[in-house]
């Protein structure tokens, strides 16, 4: 678990990181969101020290980051950043090396890693391991990037707006990428970003920051039904809320007794899909099925819309 302790960080008189306190556990993704400003990436960088923190301290795995040789911590936390840092006159293979060189790794241990890699990032080593980040694509260098910050297998993945130079269609499948291996690595990360639409579709945790302060720490779903103020609700868009709380509802959840007609969905699917489907075949109710596609019960269009309404 990585635990962050009031860390505060102060230039001069002003505050740009306040007493900002909340913990990451293990193999989940948490993204810290807010406006231009709020202390995101100064956030961030306190985490590997990059930034040395006014006040408070970061532990991982109970021991606190101080205690920690600056070389050793920044192989123990991958750090990825817009633009992603690639030494240009260092071919994709030599850049993923980059870490399990400075530890000593043996060569045959270093070579094995970096074609691992390279099949989990989806480039094929005998075309990519020799190319210069210049012969890449945008995509492809934002890749390698990812794949040299997790060389090591470090405790901590940190990611300060790492789709950012990516354009909307290149982004969203990058995004999903992101979460595919995340889940495999069973990686621990916490990525910067400024767009709620990447929050919602990447955090299993969301920290809302606004002016030096963290405002809420939850998971997309409680953000959306228990916004803790003004500001987290509007930063959290009220005219898409229904559509992304039907996203993170499994059908399951608005399972009914009784039979309808047509295609079964799965329970596992979201109420947003079900809606999409209801929608696009006309019929009032959808017949819903367990993993093994034994029939479990139905799903409706008004018992979906019920779910897409806020708490009272
Ligand atoms: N080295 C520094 N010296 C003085 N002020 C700084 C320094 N670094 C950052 N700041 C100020 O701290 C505030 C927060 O900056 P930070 O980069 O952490 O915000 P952010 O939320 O990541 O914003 P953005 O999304 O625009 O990158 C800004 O007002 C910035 O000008």
């Amino acid at each position: 678990m990585i635990e962050i302790d009031r860390l505060t960080k102060r230039y001069g008189a002003t505050l740009v990181v306040e007493d900002v306190s909340f913990n990451v556990e293990e193999g989940t993704l948490t993204v810290v969101v807010g406006t231009s400003g709020a202390g995101k990436s100064t956030l961030l960088r306190m985490i590997n020290r990059l930034v040395e923190p006014s006040a408070g301290r970061v532990l991982i795995d109970g021991e606190d980051t101080r205690t920690i040789p600056e070389d050793e911590l920044r192989h123990r936390i991958g750090y990825v950043i817009q633009g992603y840092g690639l030494f240009p006159h260092r071919n994709v293979a030599d850049n993923i090396a980059t870490v399990p060189r400075l530890l000593r790794w043996d060569r045959k241990r270093i070579a094995q890693r970096v074609e691992e890699l390279l099949d989990l990032f989806q480039l094929d080593p005998a075309e990519f391991a020799h190319k210069f980040p210049h012969e890449l694509s945008g995509g492809q260098q934002q890749r390698v990037g990812v794949a040299r910050a997790l060389a090591a297998r470090p405790a901590l993945l940190l990611m300060d707006e790492p789709f950012g130079a990516l354009d909307a269609v290149i982004r969203s499948k990058a995004q999903d990428d992101l979460i595919a291996i995340q889940r495999r690595l069973g990686a621990t990360i916490v990525l910067v970003t400024h767009d709620m639409n990447e929050a919602f579709h990447l955090g299993d945790r969301i920290a809302v920051m606004d002016q030096a302060r963290l405002l809420q720490y939850a998971t997309p779903a409680e953000l959306l039904m228990r916004p803790a103020d003004d500001f987290v609700e509007r930063l959290v868009g009220t005219v898409e809320r229904p559509f992304r709380l039907l996203s993170l509802t499994p059908v399951r959840e608005a399972l009914e007794a009784g039979h309808a007609e047509g295609e079964p969905i799965a329970a596992s699917e979201s109420l947003h899909d079900a809606l999409s489907r209801l929608l696009w075949t006309g019929r009032k109710a959808l017949p819903v099925a367990d993993s093994s596609g034994a029939i479990i019960g139905r799903v409706s269009v008004d018992k979906i819309l019920q779910h897409g309404r806020p708490l009272p």
